[in-house]
């Protein structure tokens, strides 16, 4: 590519009123890395060999011929937006009681390699959308297994040592149609984010941003997704998303997007850029020691744990709301 030239167009981005820097790009072998990685702040990796044999080889060809025949993991959505929801929340175990109403926005089924390619090639408008996400087990065929090995291990087991980050825990394949949107959430995980084939749009917020995002209570089904709809904010009564800042990057095949525990991502595959490919992988934390001023993604954790002592004691999850309420207003604003 020569100079500024991208290999794509901000027309295949989706319109956001989002007040957004670039997330800053560094080559693997640059030592600042490590610097971005300790201050738990995102930073795209580039030129590295950590999924190089996916780039060369991993096209949905390949990827149909050996992703191997047992069932594959694939979310159908009636729009573009992928929202996550943990099904072990709709029915809530502490209350013994219906958590809350809540209508799934995508439903999660087993598809073969051959009949979700078929889908994603006949796609028409109008049409479901399909988003196969499938951890990278020994299920796979052998080649991918092959080439999977030779991923570059050593670099990323080195970060992980280096940033004593806790075990990894997976690998998971994400095989996208463009446009597929996965909405605005954070994960308990450091994640390597890796892109392998076509362009993904990253949009990133601290978890000091935690007030403007407005997640889910813990013990909804959408615990860890932001409330906001991007496409349309309702200000009314998500006010404090007008002050949102965040961090974007675009990135294509071969770029790894470091995507700190705790850190809000929105992700989304270009619009008219073709399928999409990424393999993530996803690290526990490393061990919490409450230094202080704790960091803020110490305190979105304490946040957490607050909801769910309250949700165990209260057993109702409508009590909890007024108690937390009726603790912090007229007395600690
Ligand atoms: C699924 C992925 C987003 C995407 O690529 O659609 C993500 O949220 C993550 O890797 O934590
Ligand atoms: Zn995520």
């Amino acid at each position: 590519m020569d100079g500024d030239k991208k290999p794509w167009d901000p027309s295949q981005l989706r319109k956001y009123d989002l007040n957004l820097e670039e997330i800053p790009r560094l080559h693997y072998k640059d030592p600042k890395i490590d610097e971005y990685i300790k201050e738990n702040k995102p930073v795209v990796i580039t030129e590295s060999n950590i999924v190089k044999p996916a780039v060369q080889r991993w096209s949905l060809e390949y990827l149909e011929r050996n992703l191997g025949h047992s069932g594959h993991t694939v979310f159908v959505s009636r729009n573009h937006k992928f929202k996550y929801y943990d099904e072990k929340k709709i029915y809530n175990r502490v209350s013994n009681t219906k958590g809350v109403e809540f209508t799934p926005p995508t439903r999660k089924v087993e598809m073969r390699i051959e009949d979700f390619m078929k889908r994603v090639k006949e796609w028409k408008k109008g049409d479901e959308r399909i988003y196969l996400q499938q951890s990278l087990t020994t299920t796979v065929g052998n080649n991918i297994v092959e080439d999977f090995v030779k991923f570059d291990w050593d670099y990323v087991n080195g970060k992980q040592t280096k940033h004593n980050w806790g075990p990894l825990t997976s690998n998971l394949l994400f095989i996208a149609m463009e446009g597929n949107q996965t909405p605005c959430h954070y994960d308990e995980q450091e994640n390597f984010f890796a892109q392998v084939q076509g362009y993904k749009r990253c949009i990133l917020f601290p978890p000091s941003q935690f007030e403007c995002l407005y997640p889910y209570p813990v013990h909804h089904p959408h615990d860890r997704q932001s409330m906001v709809d991007f496409e349309r904010p309702d200000y009314n009564k998500f006010p404090k998303f007008k002050n949102v800042k965040g961090w974007e990057a675009v990135v294509g095949p071969g770029d790894v997007l470091y995507i700190p525990i705790y850190w809000w991502h929105h992700i989304e595959s270009l619009l008219r850029g073709g399928p999409t490919v990424t393999v993530n992988f996803w690290y526990k934390g490393g061990p919490s020691t409450l230094e202080y001023p704790l960091k803020d993604h110490q305190k979105v954790s304490i946040t957490r744990n607050v909801e769910k002592m309250l949700l165990e004691v209260l057993q109702d999850p409508k009590e909890v709301g007024p108690l937390l309420r009726s603790m912090v207003l007229g007395r600690y604003t």
